[in-house]
């Protein structure tokens, strides 16, 4: 099939990629020229295991390009993969998913062939229908589900492991109304073996919030006992191995310690609440599971003081600024709050972070050009004799952390094991 993703960003591009590797032909749309270039270059612009390898693979099979009609015209189907990112008051912004759906009205008028139109960006339920089903059919003349197929196919994809996610997914679900884009997408999807659910297009919606909302809930869950668990001299780590036994509950996502970050926890948590707060509703089991996530990079902090009471002038190594590892993603990083605090109370801080510091610099100038950045994992330790581990990268535990007082807000087991001074924030 041929199909046009507008927006190469980490949804889009590993989604096109992995559509390329199943059969498929992919025209990428973005507006970011350095990206488009990337791409055409076999370059991924963004760092995830396996894509340059892919890229170069099916070089020839895709292209990304700026002119949306190009992409429109010679494709049937056009995913939307923009991001959706909050407001100030953590709000739903969509102002990307709005100008996108404008451009591919524009290309639809043209459009002699019943094309599909799919929203992958993660949208609050009512959207596709109230805000991008009314922008299509302004701009192209045209009315949805008779001149041209619309859904909802909400992605669950985990970054860092985002292309085995997309190609072998817990499952697959798709918003839909109409007969003739069900067909297409049940074809499209064919030789992915993963439970497809078909529903309606806000309930596709609501299924993507509410699965972000409950694996936010129970990492912040799981905090909490480890909090307790560690005023008690009990590894919550233990807790949750017998806890998730049950397999009712399950023992996946339960790893405490300083919280959830990344692009979509924090801000699809944020839009849920206005958007429950708007409807009259007051979601106090969400708004609780933010403060929770709020409050645990703290806690490093906290134990960090219990050894170091006075931070002013001390030298703090830093290991990890991703969001989490396998990712040179930094947005909404807990290793934002570590830092800043550590800054506040004068600490100069060396970090390192294989994939990340970059990005650190540039998305957090306010504390990422007052830091210094270390070469190496190793030489962070050379430096610094107090640590903080705030992700978990594998090559962390390749390291001798003899001598060093360290606070774990992940879990390193070479720190636990040979550190002089070892805190974990949950165990
Ligand atoms: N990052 C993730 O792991 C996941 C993200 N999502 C959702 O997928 C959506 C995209 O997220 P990411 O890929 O992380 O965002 P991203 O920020 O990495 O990528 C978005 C891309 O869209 C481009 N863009 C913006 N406006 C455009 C326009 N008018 N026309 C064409 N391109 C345009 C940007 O230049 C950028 O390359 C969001 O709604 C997010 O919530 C869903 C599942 C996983
Ligand atoms: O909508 C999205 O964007 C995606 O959000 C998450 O994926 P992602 O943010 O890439 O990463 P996760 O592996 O879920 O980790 C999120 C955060 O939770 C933290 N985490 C995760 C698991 C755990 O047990 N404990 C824990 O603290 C991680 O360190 C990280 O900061 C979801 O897992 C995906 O299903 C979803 O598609």
């Amino acid at each position: 099939m041929r199909i046009s993703i507008i927006g190469s960003g980490y949804v889009g591009l590993v989604t096109g990629i992995g559509f390329v590797k199943l059969g498929n032909e992919v025209i990428f749309v973005d507006v970011d020229d350095r990206k488009i270039q990337m791409i055409n270059n076999a370059q991924p612009p963004i760092y995830e295991e396996g894509l340059e390898e892919l890229m170069r693979e099916y070089k020839g099979r895709y292209y990304a390009t700026r002119d949306y009609k190009e992409a429109i015209l010679n494709s049937e189907v056009t995913f939307i993969a923009v991001g959706t990112p909050s407001r100030e008051d953590g709000s739903m912004d969509l102002t990307y998913v709005k100008k996108a759906s404008e451009e591919i009205g524009g290309a639809l008028k043209e459009k002699g062939t019943y094309h599909i139109v799919v929203v992958k960006s993660t949208v609050l339920p009512g959207t596709t229908e109230e805000v991008v089903k009314p922008i299509l059919e302004e701009y192209s003349g045209k009315k949805a589900f008779e001149d041209f197929g619309l859904a909802m196919n909400p992605e669950f994809l985990r970054e860092g492991v985002a292309l085995k996610d997309f190609l072998n997914p817990d499952r697959i679900v798709i918003g839909v109304q109409d007969g003739r884009t069900k067909k297409v997408l049940e074809e499209l999807y064919a030789p992915i073996n993963a439970p497809k659910l078909f529903t309606d297009i806000k309930t596709a919606e609501m299924i993507k919030y509410a699965s972000n909302a409950f694996l936010a809930t129970k990492i912040s869950f799981a905090n909490e006992i480890g909090n307790i668990c560690k005023k008690l001299g009990i590894d919550s780590w233990r807790v949750f191995e017998g806890v998730g036994l049950d397999h009712r509950i399950s023992p996946h996502f339960f790893k405490t310690g300083i919280g959830w970050g990344g692009s979509c926890f924090p801000k699809d948590t944020k839009a849920l609440i206005r958007k429950a707060e708007e409807l009259g509703e007051d979601p106090i089991i969400i708004k609780a599971a933010v403060e929770v996530n709020e409050r645990q990079p703290l806690k490093l902090i906290e134990l960090l003081k219990k050894h170091v009471p006075e931070l002013k002038g001390k030298i703090i190594g830093v290991l990890g600024l991703a969001f989490k590892p396998d990712t040179d993603d930094v947005r909404e990083t807990r290793a934002y709050v570590v830092v800043k605090n550590l800054l506040e109370e004068e600490a100069r801080v060396v970090a390192y972070d294989p994939q990340a510091m970059e990005n650190f610099k540039r998305f957090y100038p306010d504390v990422g050009e007052r830091i210094e950045y270390a070469n190496s994992a190793e030489d962070v330790l050379k430096r610094a004799d107090v640590i903080l581990i705030v992700t978990e990268w594998r090559e962390f535990e390749k390291l001798d952390y003899s001598g060093k007082i360290v606070i774990d807000g992940r879990r390193i087991k070479a720190a636990e094991k040979t550190a002089r001074v070892y805190e974990g924030v949950c165990w």
